[in-house]
């Protein structure tokens, strides 16, 4: 079912996001630690610079659960069985998501301590 149309395809991603919303805690809460960066951003209204990285890091880290939850749900498919290299691979889709966390902190600190400090 290669090539649909865009409209349909756009539909799939909708579907994706909905269903990580509804299954996965943690991506419901990044995405209210995104809503709040977004009150925040509107509140103090920085340069532009602020907005892009702020939602840049806010992005990367609501599509770094995502590919987790992708990769989740695929390896309990196709591999329902405990193995080591499922516990790796599982372990470094969630290391992804912290790693990408801890820098939308720092810049997040960042940013405070530029507009308030
Ligand atoms: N099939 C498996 N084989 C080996 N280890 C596994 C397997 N499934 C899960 N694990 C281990 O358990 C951890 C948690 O896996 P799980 O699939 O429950 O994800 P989770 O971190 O709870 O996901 P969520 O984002 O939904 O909270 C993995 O990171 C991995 O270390």
């Amino acid at each position: 079912m290669k090539n649909q149309s865009f409209s349909k395809r756009l539909g799939f991603a909708m579907n994706g996001v909905a269903a990580a919303w509804r299954a996965e805690a943690s991506f419901r809460t990044q995405c209210a630690g995104a809503l709040a960066v977004v009150v925040v951003l509107l509140w103090r209204r920085p340069e532009p610079v602020w907005w892009a990285l702020l939602l840049l890091n806010c992005a990367l880290v609501l599509g770094a659960e995502l590919f987790n939850s992708a990769l989740e749900h695929a390896l309990d498919r196709v591999h329902p069985e405990h193995h080591p290299a499922i516990g790796i691979a599982k372990d470094c889709a969630a290391g992804a998501v912290l790693v990408l966390s801890l820098a939308a902190v720092c810049v997040f600190i960042a940013f405070v301590v530029a507009s308030f400090g």
